[in-house]
């Protein structure tokens, strides 16, 4: 089970680190836009890499339209920042082309901006590491998520194939949640889901009572470690 954060901010990364199981990354270019321009873009995407370390994995994606735009976004960015970094690339026929050429070169693939099995399926032929299919678009779209993350699980697992389930596109918990259940291996969103996850009230309120409790016994902000040896 992975767990990605969906932004490229740098204070959110940094916190990201320190406090989750954070398994790496990802950013698209909109995700970007939400940022404002960076000055140094690839400066940017290295100081991302220094903050998560080798041990994590990143994912950016490329923004040529064409085969050839594709190929040269992605061999600009594994130059600038290094050759571990994942390369979304939509899947369209463009994309699957590049995939596969990038494949044979050793490079890694995220299969993204996917809303069907038969993209997915394509993409898992094509030699994608990952897959990104778009779960809460797809929901607005009326497309049954789950369904499709299922049976891409399926094709990876009867084809002994090394692809993984990196789901996104993610607007509440429930959706990650199933994501999760249907198959995924993995899941991208951005901090503020995970932020308003984790500081609902019921664990707050919880954390408080258990504070109260142990305070009334043994004194105003002691801790168990406190506590006479
Ligand atoms: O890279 C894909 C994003 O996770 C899509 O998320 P979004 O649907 O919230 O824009």
């Amino acid at each position: 089970m992975e767990w990605l954060l969906d932004t490229i901010n740098l204070a959110a990364i940094e916190k990201g680190v320190r406090d989750l199981p954070l398994a790496g990354v990802t950013s698209n270019p909109t995700i970007v836009r939400r940022e404002g321009k960076v000055d140094d873009f690839f400066e940017h995407l290295r100081q991302i890499r220094r903050l998560i370390g080798d041990e994590r994995t990143l994912h950016v994606q490329a923004v040529g339209q064409t085969t050839a735009g594709i190929l040269a976004d992605a061999h600009r960015i594994m130059t600038e920042v290094d050759s571990a970094t994942y390369i979304k690339i939509p899947t369209n026929a463009a994309g699957l082309a590049a995939m596969k050429q990038l494949k044979a070169e050793g490079g890694h693939v995220t299969a993204t901006a996917i809303y069907s099995e038969f993209q997915g399926r394509l993409a898992i032929a094509a030699g994608a590491d990952y897959l990104a299919p778009y779960v809460n678009r797809m929901v607005n779209m009326n497309i049954d998520a789950n369904q499709v993350i299922a049976h891409l699980a399926a094709q990876i697992e009867r084809d002994h194939a090394a692809t993984k389930i990196l789901a996104a596109s993610f607007h509440t918990v429930q959706q990650v949640n199933d994501a999760f259940t249907a198959g995924a291996q993995a899941v991208t969103m951005g901090p503020e889901l995970i932020d308003q996850a984790l500081g609902t009230p019921a664990i707050n309120d919880a954390v408080a009572q258990f504070t109260t409790d142990w305070e009334s016994l043994y004194g105003e902000g002691s801790t168990i470690n406190q506590l006479p040896e």
